[in-house]
């Protein structure tokens, strides 16, 4: 389990998370969900020790954070972010293997069970036939897979997502995030995903914490985070919430009487000076 209570962070003197409580709990995917610039990536990167929070202490398991080397925060938790290493002239075998570093006591060829691991890593994914490919040369939604089946290969018992399903198309929307359910609920692994699309969310986690300026708004199963009243005002659109037989289907419309940040120019003053400078 990873957990973190009073967790808060600060660039320079800009507070973007206040006071928030998480865990991730094995068995579970905990989605982080809310606005642009909300706090999701930062409350993330805390929780794998990328940033240290100003106050406050992540727990992985029984240690915390700061207790445990790199290698053993590796061999514990594998990450899935935004950044993708575009240029590097590594093909998609090689990247999955990368996978395995933490693993290695010496920076030597890779043994044969790792290279096992990779492929059945990228089996998973769909990405096998591309293994002796340049990483380069994939499209934005095959390296995101790729950049899956590495943390696959890292074999770890925490997984932490920053929208996964960026680039995907909607058939590996699915597919990915069914794949990061079944590690919670046949592996045991603990999972927390960022995702802006809040009706993956609802399909696929187990509990979400809503985040608004850095201070969590709501806590508790998709039902019970994801209403009306806790949608509209952080959000500012109008949402409709349609009960299925299954679950249910959240439906977004702009809201023109709220105050909106995204005007239209005939909105703006004609005589106010716009400029870049504060
Ligand atoms: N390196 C940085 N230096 C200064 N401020 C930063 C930095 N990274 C993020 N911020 C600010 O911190 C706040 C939270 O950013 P964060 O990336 O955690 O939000 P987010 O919820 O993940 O956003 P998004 O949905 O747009 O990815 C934002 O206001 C952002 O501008």
């Amino acid at each position: 389990m990873i957990s973190g209570s009073a967790i808060s962070f600060a660039y320079g003197s800009r507070t973007v998370l206040d006071s928030v409580d998480v865990s991730v709990r094995h068995g579970e995917v905990l989605g982080l969900v809310g606005p642009n610039g909300s706090g999701k990536t930062t409350l993330l990167r805390t929780l794998y020790g990328s940033l240290v929070p100003t106050t406050g202490t992540v727990y992985l398991d029984a240690s915390t954070l700061q207790e445990l080397t790199a290698r053993q925060v590796a061999q514990t938790v594998s990450v899935v972010v935004q950044e993708t290493p575009g240029d590097l002239p590594l093909l998609v075998s090689d990247m999955v293997l990368l996978g395995r570093t933490p693993y290695r006591r010496t920076s030597g060829r890779s043994a044969e069970s790792d290279e096992e691991i990779a492929a059945d890593a990228l089996e998973r994914v769909g990405m096998l036939a591309s293994a002796t490919k340049g990483f380069d040369e994939l499209s934005g939604g095959e390296r995101q897979r790729v950049l899956i089946a590495r943390a696959l290969a890292q074999q770890t018992t925490h997984l932490l997502l920053d929208e996964p399903t960026n680039h995907l198309d909607v058939r590996y929307q699915h597919e990915v995030l069914d794949l990061v359910r079944s590690l919670a609920r046949s592996s045991n692994h603990a999972v927390a995903v960022i995702l802006h699309d809040l009706n993956l969310a609802a399909t696929y986690c187990d509990r979400l914490l809503l985040l608004d300026h850095g201070r969590v708004v709501a806590a508790g199963t998709p039902s019970e985070v994801l209403v009306k009243e806790h949608l509209e005002p952080v959000y500012h659109i109008d949402v409709r919430r349609l009960e299925l037989d299954d679950g249910f289907q959240l439906v977004f419309r702009a809201a023109p009487g709220r105050d909106r940040q995204l005007r239209n120019t005939d909105a703006v003053d004609p005589g106010r000076r716009t400029t870049l400078r504060p």
